[in-house]
């Protein structure tokens, strides 16, 4: 199936431009690569689910597409940026924002400094410096307060994390993340700990404040990857084929899914996709 005429959001899409990734990982402790010889197109503007079995490698792929590179695993990979057939390689790593499983709120800090923290850490240092940056530092708190009481947490603002609840603090991690404004978002499992009630209004956020965003969302959970997802990819198991000295390449299982805006309502339709989704994931040879 065609990843591009899946999309829907045709009105903010920019689907002739995309990214091309291709990845390989071992890590040095393990005999068996990972992955090997993965690709995987990302359309810009465009909500991508990625689910698959635990251990399959999701976490690690998000985090070498970040550039993270710890040292103990030998890993490549390539983006390529294509914008209408014109192919150049780049790098992501400053176009990121990356939102882990966990909510990582610095416990000393309170939510508007957490949602402030990231802009400060990467700022230049002579930046810090300069005098004329009042303004710019009061348009940033206004920003992160904006935020934070779009997301319902105005009476959170200066609470520290202890004092909040699981999906307070997802929240103000979320908003954390839309602070960084950058046009990659990677979000690994953001919504797994919560309630059914907050991750729905979660999930509804996210599909809103993260409309213009190319967004990668690793999730478990099938009906969310139904309710966000514009491409829905599920990771191909590799484990049975790394004997060979072949590289052939993997590519993701492309199940269908509706094609309307996003988030979409949970009914009778979502509930048929969602057990295609399942099945979908059940064939994935293991
Ligand atoms: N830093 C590391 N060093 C060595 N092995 C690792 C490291 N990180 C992950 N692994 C291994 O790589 C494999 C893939 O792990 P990864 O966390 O990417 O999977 P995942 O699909 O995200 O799993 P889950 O759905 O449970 O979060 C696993 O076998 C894991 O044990």
């Amino acid at each position: 199936m065609d990843v591009v005429s899946n999309v829907s959001h045709a009105k903010t899409q920019d689907v002739d431009v995309s990214y091309e990734i291709q990845a390989s990982l071992c890590y040095a402790d393990q005999t068996k690569p990972v992955y090997k010889n993965l690709r995987m197109t990302l359309p810009k503007q465009t909500f991508t689910c990625l689910l698959g079995e635990s251990g399959c490698g999701k976490t690690s792929l998000l985090r070498q597409i970040t550039g993270f590179d710890d040292g103990s695993s030998q890993s490549e990979c390539i983006v390529t940026e294509v914008n209408k057939g014109v192919r150049r390689t780049v790098t992501l790593s400053d176009s990121i924002a990356y939102m882990a499983q966990q909510d990582l709120l610095m416990p000393w800090l309170n939510s508007l400094e957490n949602v402030l923290l990231c802009d400060y850490l990467t700022q230049p240092l002579w930046h810090k410096w300069r005098r004329n940056t009042a303004k710019k530092e009061r348009e940033k708190r206004d920003k992160a307060l904006f935020l934070l009481e779009t997301l319902g947490l105005v009476e959170a603002a200066y609470k520290a994390p202890n004092q909040l609840s699981g999906g307070m603090r997802q929240r103000v991690a979320l908003a954390r993340t839309l602070m960084q404004d950058k046009p990659v978002v990677l979000m690994d499992e953001p919504f797994a700990a919560l309630d059914a009630i907050n991750r729905y209004r979660l999930q509804d956020l996210a599909a809103e404040m993260l409309a213009e965003k190319s967004v990668v969302l690793v999730t478990h959970d099938a009906q969310e990857a139904i309710r966000l997802g514009q491409q829905i990819l599920v990771f191909p198991n590799q484990r049975d084929n790394q004997e060979s000295d072949v590289q052939p390449v993997f590519d993701f299982v492309r199940p269908s899914f509706p094609e309307t805006a996003i988030p979409r309502p949970i009914n009778a339709e979502l509930g048929r996709y969602q057990a295609a989704l399942l099945q979908a994931m059940e064939a994935v040879p293991c």
